[in-house]
């Protein structure tokens, strides 16, 4: 508002003040992405294309996929419907809280990335496999996506930051 502008406060481009309906408190909202945070911003809030984003994924490949191998076997030999089944059965323990996707990625899935527990780092569009990043962006953080088929195999993506 004004006397914020006159006093030289103005916010960098593409962000506007909010007032949280149930706090009452301040926050800002990037009017590209429609995230919003309660820090004051300092930059020019980021449009869709530079957006970053950090996942973790648990991936179970099948005989189709571009790379039937792993760490966790030389010849991945099941069918791509097993993997769907497997993928909806570990989405299934992950939401019933009987564990994470962390520990269960390090002990079951076809990534390298398995032993970080399959974080894969911040990452913008255009690094990942089309329907993995379609998927991804998407979600809202803490969010856990569907099973998403791409040709490394079939992905459980829960969107960390
Ligand atoms: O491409 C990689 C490495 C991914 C990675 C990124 C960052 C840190 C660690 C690993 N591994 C492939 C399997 C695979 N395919 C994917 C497609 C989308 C996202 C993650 C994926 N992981 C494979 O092993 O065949």
């Amino acid at each position: 508002d004004n006397e914020e502008e006159s006093a030289g406060e103005e916010l960098p481009k593409g962000w506007e003040k909010r007032i949280s309906r149930s706090t009452g408190q301040v926050y800002y909202l990037n009017v590209y992405t429609k995230e919003s945070q309660w820090d004051r911003p300092t930059t020019e809030a980021n449009t869709k294309d530079n957006e970053k984003i950090r996942c973790s994924h648990l991936l179970v490949k099948h005989c189709d996929s571009r790379r039937p191998s792993s760490w966790r076997e030389e010849r991945v030999t099941r069918s791509k419907e097993e993997a769907i089944e497997l993928v909806n059965e570990y989405r299934n323990q992950i939401e019933s809280g009987q564990t994470t996707i962390e520990e269960l990625a390090q002990e079951v899935s076809d990534c390298s990335s398995a032993k970080k527990g399959g974080d894969l780092g911040y990452f913008t569009r255009g690094a990942m496999q089309k329907p993995f990043e379609d998927s991804a962006f998407g979600l809202k953080v803490g969010q856990m996506s569907e099973a998403v088929e791409t040709d490394s195999g079939v992905h459980i993506i829960l969107r960390t930051a």
